[in-house]
């Protein structure tokens, strides 16, 4: 459902550090571009440590009508689980390296195109899920991909050479786990070269892990992907990146409303939860909440 609305007081929380992006003008320029509307801006800057607690406090000190993440998924993942279930809405300017939950809902990602969302706008209500409580508004995965996260994150360098350095040098030695899955609706037993838990389609590098899928559809995907010989790596690179997911030997996926995973021989298991690495304890246990994070899209084409 799409509904519009005008907002008055905005709150913009901003990551000093996501997408290696300088932001030292983007105060004055999120000001000037509110001001020439009417709305007022607000900040908040996130520090890295104890940002929930913070950002919970400062939203309950005055009124605001949304609350714009700027940066990447992991801030957009700050904002979104701060305000869902109070009926907040959530705005993003994409100033991440990924910006995948951005991309799904087809926001621009051009900073002055997506300020438009300011004073043009739908509002559309999305599910959200818990893996283990842990807030997640996009995408959450266990295996290889989780694994190339956490050694990118403790990279001196960033952005997709880096990944791909990565991913290439891990691929050679990784070895896949077993899973149990059981879910509402299907089950799976087996090796995994990684299981995507997929609220919505895209990662931010633009791979498609879960086509055709809506984010307000009170349902969530497991994607799974087995072990596959090298041979048939670029085959399933390509229809990543064609929203083809299930047009392999390799690939499936489970359509639930709740989920349970084991992994053989393991009691906790590298994650990755909206492009941050976290421990998950076995089972993992996923749930969703039902329409439960109002977001700002975009429905008219910005000026040219
Ligand atoms: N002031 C800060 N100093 C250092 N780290 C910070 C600061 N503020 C937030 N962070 C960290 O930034 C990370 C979130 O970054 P975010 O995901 O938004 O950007 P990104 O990683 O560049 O983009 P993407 O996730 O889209 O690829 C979190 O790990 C958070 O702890």
């Amino acid at each position: 459902m799409t509904s519009f609305v005008t907002l008055h007081q905005l709150l913009f929380v901003l990551n000093p550090v996501s997408g290696d992006i300088d932001k030292s003008e983007l105060e004055d320029t999120i000001t000037a571009f509110c001001a020439e509307r009417g709305r007022q801006a607000h900040f908040f800057h996130t520090t890295g440590a104890q940002d929930q607690n913070r950002l919970r406090t400062a939203i309950k000190r005055q009124a605001y009508d949304a609350v714009f993440a700027c940066g990447g998924d992991g801030t957009v993942n700050l904002v979104a689980e701060a305000i869902a279930d109070t009926g907040l809405l959530l705005g993003i300017l994409p100033l991440g390296s990924g910006n995948g939950l951005s991309k799904d809902l087809e926001i621009p990602q051009d900073l002055a195109e997506a300020l438009h969302l300011i004073w043009e706008h739908g509002v559309s209500a999305i599910d959200t899920l818990r893996v283990n409580g842990h807030f997640s508004a996009h995408l959450a995965d266990l295996g290889f991909n989780a694994l190339v996260v956490e050694r990118f994150d403790q990279s001196d360098s960033r952005g997709p050479t880096t990944y791909v350095r990565i991913a290439t040098q891990e691929y050679l030695a990784y070895e896949p786990a077993t899973y149990r899955i059981r879910t509402d609706r299907g089950s799976f037993e087996g090796p995994a070269f990684m299981v995507t838990m997929a609220n919505g389609n895209t990662f931010g590098s633009n791979v498609v892990i879960n086509p055709d899928s809506r984010l307000d559809d009170g349902e969530f995907e497991i994607c799974i992907i087995a072990p596959f010989p090298g041979t048939a790596a670029l085959g399933i690179l390509y229809q990543l990146y064609t929203s083809d997911f299930e047009a392999s030997l390799y690939t499936q996926r489970l359509r639930c409303r709740w989920a349970e995973i084991e992994v053989n021989g393991q009691s906790q298991v590298l994650g990755q939860v909206d492009g941050e690495s976290v421990r998950l304890d076995t089972p993992i246990r996923i749930g969703i909440s039902p329409r439960s994070l109002r977001v700002l899209t975009p429905t008219v084409p910005p000026p040219s």
